[in-house]
């Protein structure tokens, strides 16, 4: 009922900020203390977020793509913005996420899925302007699909200047894994790698890939994201601190024996220099159990 209501109330008035309780600090610490290896992530989502929401009034809403490697983060860093940003994180109804393995799972039902997200996005938009609209595994959805969402992203929809979408996919995740690589063979100090060139492989990687549901996608061929988000593979050294963060939750200290093994199960990758690790931090939480 009092959902019912603020929607009434928030359809009246330009300032419904509905469940929208932002705590920039608090993302800003969470990430500093508990996202490791992510320097770029760090640096271009507490700035967009930030100007996002001391801004009341925006041109357009915020649209961040989040691209890499399996366990690197990506789904981390979305739980650590719905947790900031609104009063009842995930449990919040202006949080909507979409996975298209659960949602849009039949090839053969793609225009009902087209109509189905529109007037989703549009009733959750009209009830609040402050939404926040998730779509997972970008990889796995059907190219044009995404398309429908175009006339919400640009700043002639005036309701929707307000809201925050984020796309996850893994597409782009081999050239970042290869920019790294170069960079560690050269020396160079995983912290020194910029953006520099690297939105335009990721924009270049999820246009041109058949598997991708930015495949040939207007949302890029516009240029409407606002940002290409790299999150790089993350190494022996994350793994650990990984582990050490995992063993912290179950307030055991001092074991060193675990983080060992942990770092030893799992797998890394390139085969010969065995660098990066195969499922980032993915399957640490389980392992720590089995070797405690
Ligand atoms: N950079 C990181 N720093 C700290 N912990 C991390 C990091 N990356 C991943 N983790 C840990 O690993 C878990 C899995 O990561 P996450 O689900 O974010 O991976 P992902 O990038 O979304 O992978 P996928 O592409 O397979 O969905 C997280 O819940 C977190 O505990």
């Amino acid at each position: 009922l009092t959902w019912k209501i603020s929607s009434i109330y928030c359809q009246f008035s330009d300032f419904c900020e509905c469940d929208f309780r932002p705590n920039i600090d608090g993302l800003e610490c969470d990430l500093s203390r508990y996202l490791y290896g992510q320097h770029l992530v760090k640096e271009i989502v507490l700035a967009a977020i930030r100007q996002y929401t001391e801004s009341a009034n925006p041109e357009k809403p915020l649209v961040l793509s989040f691209h890499g490697w399996s366990g690197t983060g990506k789904t981390y860093v979305t739980s650590m913005l719905v947790k900031h940003l609104y009063g009842r994180g995930f449990r919040s109804p202006n949080v909507h996420q979409f996975v298209p393995t659960l949602h849009f799972p039949h090839a053969g039902s793609l225009m009902q899925y087209q109509k189905d997200l529109e007037s989703w996005i549009v009733r959750n938009l009209t009830a609040c302007q402050r939404s926040i609209f998730i779509f997972d595994e970008m990889d796995k959805m059907f190219p044009g699909l995404i398309d429908v969402i175009m006339p919400f992203l640009g700043s002639h929809c005036a309701y929707c200047r307000r809201a925050l979408f984020i796309f996850i996919g893994n597409a782009g995740g081999e050239q970042i894994n290869q920019l790294v690589l170069d960079s560690w063979r050269n020396r160079k100090e995983r912290e020194d790698i910029d953006l520099h060139g690297l939105e335009a492989i990721l924009s270049e990687a999820v246009y041109n890939n058949p598997k991708s549901g930015f495949w040939k996608s207007k949302i890029i061929e516009e240029n409407w994201i606002d940002h290409f988000v790299p999150f790089l593979p993350l190494v022996q050294r994350h793994v650990k601190q990984c582990v050490k963060m995992e063993l912290g939750l179950r307030q055991v200290t001092g074991r060193e024996d675990v983080v060992q093994a942990v770092t030893d199960a799992m797998n890394y990758f390139p085969k010969q220099e065995k660098l990066f690790s195969q499922t980032g931090c993915k399957t640490v939480g389980t392992k720590v159990d089995f070797y405690l």
